[in-house]
């Protein structure tokens, strides 16, 4: 079980979205790099989520009082197609972004300082933070499943707002955060 996450900048091609999209050569992101944005991570054992005393802990520390589990399959999400496609489009949202990776596989691309696309490759274990107001979306790879825990701090608004949303309060506190990292 790999203990830290990959991550890389990405190509610009329009090829199929679930496929990794790396550079030749490949440009890594490290954890550190990440932090700087503002995403932080955590790798869980995904098999004893009902009872892992280490979540507990996070949620308690991170006040994440409120947890659900969405399982992103096309037999098992109602409107599979359009929900994934509206992950897709480049959005961010008020609050942290919280996600626990219970199964399957997935993708969270997040816009670095200079706007450059960062893909996070997420598998069982991972428990990623977006912070409120980065540019971000969200994809299936080639396995086209996944299940993930979704926690927020009291009642959830899942609310996006696809980009430009340059103006918001939560986008220019998020780009001030950034300033000196
Ligand atoms: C893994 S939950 C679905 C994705 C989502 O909720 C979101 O906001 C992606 O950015
Ligand atoms: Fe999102």
């Amino acid at each position: 079980m790999a203990v830290t996450l990959e991550a890389w900048y990405m190509d610009s091609s329009e090829e199929d979205q679930r496929k990794p999209h790396r550079l030749y050569p490949n440009r890594p992101v490290s954890l550190d790099d990440l932090r700087k944005l503002g995403v932080f991570h955590w790798k869980l054992n995904a098999d004893i989520y009902e009872t892992d005393p280490e979540l507990e802990q996070i949620r308690k520390d991170q006040g994440y009082s409120y947890m659900d589990i969405i399982s992103i399959h096309k037999d098992t999400l109602p409107n599979y197609e359009e929900k994934l496609k509206m992950f897709f489009e480049e959005h961010l949202h008020l609050d942290d972004e919280i996600r626990y990776i219970l199964d399957g596989h997935a993708y969270f691309d997040v816009r670095d300082k200079e706007d450059r696309w960062i893909r996070i490759a997420m598998s069982k274990g991972d428990l990623i933070t977006l912070p409120a107001g980065i540019y971000h979306r969200f994809t299936l790879d080639e396995n086209n499943y996944t299940k993930a825990m979704r926690l927020f701090v009291g009642e959830p608004v899942w609310k996006a707002y696809n980009r430009p949303a340059d103006d918001f309060d939560i986008r220019q506190k998020y780009t001030a955060s950034l300033q000196g990292s």
